[in-house]
């Protein structure tokens, strides 16, 4: 992993690399605890966040929120050059059938970072091919269990040999802060496979009682090919999520990349080969949802079809499945998650707690707790300390350290959070702080929070996926109950109380895949996640995310004779 200091002389080196800020210690302090208070789990957290804030600021270039949109600096030149811009099928990069390409941009900018290979559906066939020959012919499904964990492993630490190159495309490609990439995405992308390497060689069936004279076994096989469509805001975690359960099993794989972010797949799964994975098994594919991820869930040769994306899309593909070949379909959709505060609940840690509930990756979380409910006692309190702590938070260049919140990943993302908040001002909710772009260029917004948000409002409803906090009152715990379940999603849920009867009550009632009592966005590699109602079904991560990779087979012997039954 690429220490701070080591990242800063890097970067130096580079041709044309400007200051990147802050390399002295009160820096390193500044984001130790940064990473203390973001734990939360001490209770003068946010007050000492506040101070280092003041000191974060100075002579840095950091730039704080403010209410009058800042200019930000010129771009920090990323710490790494682009290598993998082809798709990668049957274990080489090639350019796509028709010569096509497109561009993927800088959030920070709207510049081109590079040009990617297009691939259509002439792509998607040739590596469909190469995961069946693979699968059906190949050494991938054949090989021992724990040959296959070996190789997971392998690709774990090289990963961790390159992480800093890793870490620096992401940031580049998607604009999350580096440091947040760095200390908490990175790492946990090698635990999954680390996690999913150790369940190798432990995927296995059961031997089953029946009425007669037979012997019943399940095999638990892999399914074949398996067709993953991920999204653009965790483009590296979730990849983690699909691959590393799928490879586990024994399947083989085609991916498809969001086309905002095709970069860091491409750079992982090159290391993929060098860990020894055989070609065909893993291929990846760039392009668009319409025409490349449309034909993988539309392939006949398809086995399994694995999409994280928002519910609209998910829509389409389960019905591009089902009219195919029936593919069996997991989702992982939208969501507009409750975060409740009871009467009960230390103010400060609520407060923080929720702020990066909500604002955490720019507000581009499926799990974003979007809907802050606040109970009418400490409601007015909440309010205020909500709006100065939106306030305080970091925005700027994603490479600077100490930054809290870069740009929105596109263009349309922009402008969709911004009318948005248009529209909660004219729905006559009240602008606490924000509400405006951030900076002349790119697609930064402003931190905004909403106090007054009632429920049949578009931004009480909708999942924005951008740093809009929406602050709703309640009286009482039946009461949020209800209204926390009244919406089509149910993802994921918060609730900040110290009494365990009611944290007990809420856990039962909520209608959401993860509940989070006095924490939120807790994701280990062993904990699964997934969706109730319209944010999707089946389950990614932990044992549970092994489960829709497998085909189980009874195998029933008839028996002769036997000594006991
Ligand atoms: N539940 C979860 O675990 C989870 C995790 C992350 C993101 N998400 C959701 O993802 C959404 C944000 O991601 P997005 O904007 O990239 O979503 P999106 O649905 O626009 O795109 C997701 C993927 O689907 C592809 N796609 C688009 N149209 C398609 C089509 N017609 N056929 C096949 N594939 C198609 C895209 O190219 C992309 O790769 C949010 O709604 C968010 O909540 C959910």
């Amino acid at each position: 992993m690429l220490a701070v200091e080591d990242f800063s002389r890097a970067a130096t080196r580079r041709k044309n690399s400007r200051n990147l800020g802050l390399t002295s210690l009160i820096s390193q302090e500044i984001m130790a605890a940064r990473r203390m208070s973001s734990l939360l789990s001490s209770s003068y957290a946010p007050a000492l966040l506040r101070s280092l804030d003041r000191y974060s600021g100075r002579g840095t270039g950091i730039t704080r929120f403010s209410t009058t949109a800042a200019a930000l600096e010129e771009p920090i030149v990323p710490p790494v050059t682009v290598e993998y811009n082809k798709l990668l099928i049957n274990g080489q990069f090639v350019d796509a059938a028709s010569g096509k390409t497109f561009p993927t941009l800088d959030p920070r900018t709207g510049e081109l970072i590079t040009h990617v290979a297009e691939g259509d559906i002439e792509d998607v066939n040739r590596a469909v091919s190469a995961a069946r020959k693979a699968f059906d012919e190949g050494p991938w499904p054949r090989m021992t269990a724990y040959e296959r964990s070996r190789i997971l492993y392998r690709f774990a630490d090289l990963v961790e040999k390159h992480a800093d190159e890793i870490t620096a495309l992401e940031v580049w490609d998607n604009g999350k802060p580096y440091d947040q990439a760095a200390r908490h995405e990175i790492p946990l992308f090698i635990r999954l496979f680390r996690y999913y390497a150790g369940w190798a060689d432990k995927i296995h069936g059961l031997t089953i009682q029946a009425d007669g004279p037979y012997h019943v076994q399940t095999l638990h096989e892999p399914i074949g090919v398996a067709a993953q469509i991920i999204p653009w805001n965790f483009p590296l975690l979730i990849y983690a999520w699909k691959v590393g359960a799928a490879l586990a099993c024994g399947n083989t794989i085609v991916l498809k990349t969001a086309e905002q972010t095709p970069l860091s797949a491409l750079y992982v799964s090159n290391l993929f080969h060098e860990a020894g994975l055989p070609p065909g098994v893993l291929n990846i594919v760039s392009g668009f949802g319409p025409s490349a991820g449309a034909a993988l869930a539309s392939h006949m040769e398809v086995d399994k079809l694995a999409f994280t994306g928002s519910t609209a899309t998910g829509q389409i593909v389960l019905g591009l499945a089902a009219k195919s070949n029936l593919k069996p379909v997991t989702l992982e959709l939208g969501g507009k998650s409750p975060f409740i505060v009871c009467e009960d609940a230390n103010v400060d840690e609520a407060v923080e707690l929720a702020h990066n509930a909500l604002f955490y990756n720019q507000g581009q979380c499926c799990c974003a707790g979007s809907r802050t409910y606040v109970h009418e006692h400490v409601y007015d309190e909440f309010v205020e300390k909500a709006k100065t702590r939106a306030l305080q938070r970091v925005v700027g260049d994603p490479f600077k350290e100490g930054v809290e919140q870069g740009p929105q990943i596109d263009s349309q993302q922009f402008k969709k959070i911004l009318k948005y908040i248009r529209s909660g001002v004219e729905n006559g909710a009240t602008l606490e702080t924000g509400g405006e772009r951030f900076g002349s260029e790119g697609y930064y917004v402003q931190p905004t929070v909403f106090s007054n948000v009632q429920d049949n409002m578009l931004i009480a409803k909708d999942e924005i996926f951008g740093p809009v906090q929406s602050i709703l009152k309640f009286k009482e715990i039946d009461e949020v109950i209800r209204r926390s379940n009244a919406s089509q999603f149910g993802l994921a849920a918060g609730v900040f109380t110290q009494n365990l009867d009611t944290a007990n009550t809420l856990t039962r009632a909520l209608k959401a895949g993860t509940v989070w009592i006095n924490c939120f966005d807790v994701f280990d590699a062993a904990i699964p996640i997934g969706g109730y109602k319209m944010s999707g079904h089946g389950r990614e991560k932990g044992v549970y995310g092994l489960n829709s990779y497998l085909q189980v087979k009874a195998v029933v012997t008839h028996l002769k004779n036997p000594a006991w039954l």
